[in-house]
């Protein structure tokens, strides 16, 4: 018989979404202590859809946030201008760092003058990233310390979708897309290299519009949808905070929640 790999994901699932949210703030703020005590920062990537309001219970923490130890960075973002309705980076202003006091300048947008040119986009975003990385880590990949994803219906997660060949992408740490099957086309993403060689990822996916897609990614892995192909190297771990309405045919054990 095989034994689950030690670091198999861990599922909690929470009667709606709004049991999440306090749990939720308390695993990053956990990972945060984790992080600071280690390397005196925390770094983390971000995605958009409905995880930057499900991280309100950060707001309430006060004090416990360390904000200005955070270095934020965005798992994918549209080629947008920073105030367009589309952009991930005013999301998560708008529902997350507008309302703390974190230093403008530890959270990493793209580079909007680069809007023309994708890969002059992506380019520069891995620069953005070996700067906070490679010089403090010296490592080939960039080691993040949470990142914090959503998944979409067809199984996508980043801007890392079914069938699309960034999916093989096995050197860069952040590429471009033009033709996401989601609009808008034109993003970027980090890569499943970087994704895969983070110490946390926490999976968020609530409602019942993940029910059938959920049991797909955690029970049938061997799809191969973009989302089970997230498995960090060991020690890293993937974490999944999902509400009953999206897990209720997940055959996968789930744990209770003791964090
Ligand atoms: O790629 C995009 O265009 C979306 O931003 C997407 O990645 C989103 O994060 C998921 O579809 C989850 O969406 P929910 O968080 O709303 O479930």
């Amino acid at each position: 018989m095989s034994h689950p790999p030690p670091n198999a994901p861990v599922l909690y699932s929470f009667p709606s979404p709004e049991e999440l949210v306090s749990p939720l703030a308390d695993f990053v703020l956990k990972a945060q202590k984790e992080s600071i005590d280690k390397k005196g920062r925390f770094t983390l990537a971000i995605s958009g859809g409905s995880l930057p309001k499900q991280l309100k219970g950060l707001i309430k923490l006060g004090d416990a946030v360390k904000w200005s130890k955070w270095q934020v960075f965005y798992a994918d973002e549209r080629a947008v201008p920073l105030d367009h309705d589309d952009s991930n980076h005013r999301l998560c202003m708008a529902e997350l760092f507008s309302h703390v006091p974190i230093p403008q300048n530890n959270i990493h947008a793209i580079d909007t003058s680069y809007l023309d040119d994708l890969e002059e986009l992506s380019d520069a975003y891995e620069k953005e990233l070996i700067q906070e990385f490679a010089q403090k880590d010296s490592a080939r990949f960039p080691v993040f310390d949470l990142i914090l994803l959503g998944i979409g219906p067809d199984g996508h997660t980043c801007s890392l979708f079914p069938g699309h060949e960034l999916l093989a992408e096995e050197d860069r740490w952040v590429a471009y897309i033009e033709d996401s099957p989601k609009p808008p086309p034109k993003r970027i993403t980090l890569t499943y290299p970087v994704v895969n060689h983070a110490m946390r990822v926490a999976f968020v996916a609530t409602g019942a519009g993940k029910i059938d897609i959920l049991p797909a990614i955690l029970d049938e892995p061997e799809k191969g949808l973009p989302a089970s192909r997230v498995k960090p190297v060991y020690p890293g771990q993937v974490y999944w905070f999902v509400d009953d309405a999206a897990s209720s045919k997940v055959k996968y054990p789930k744990t209770e929640p003791k964090l």
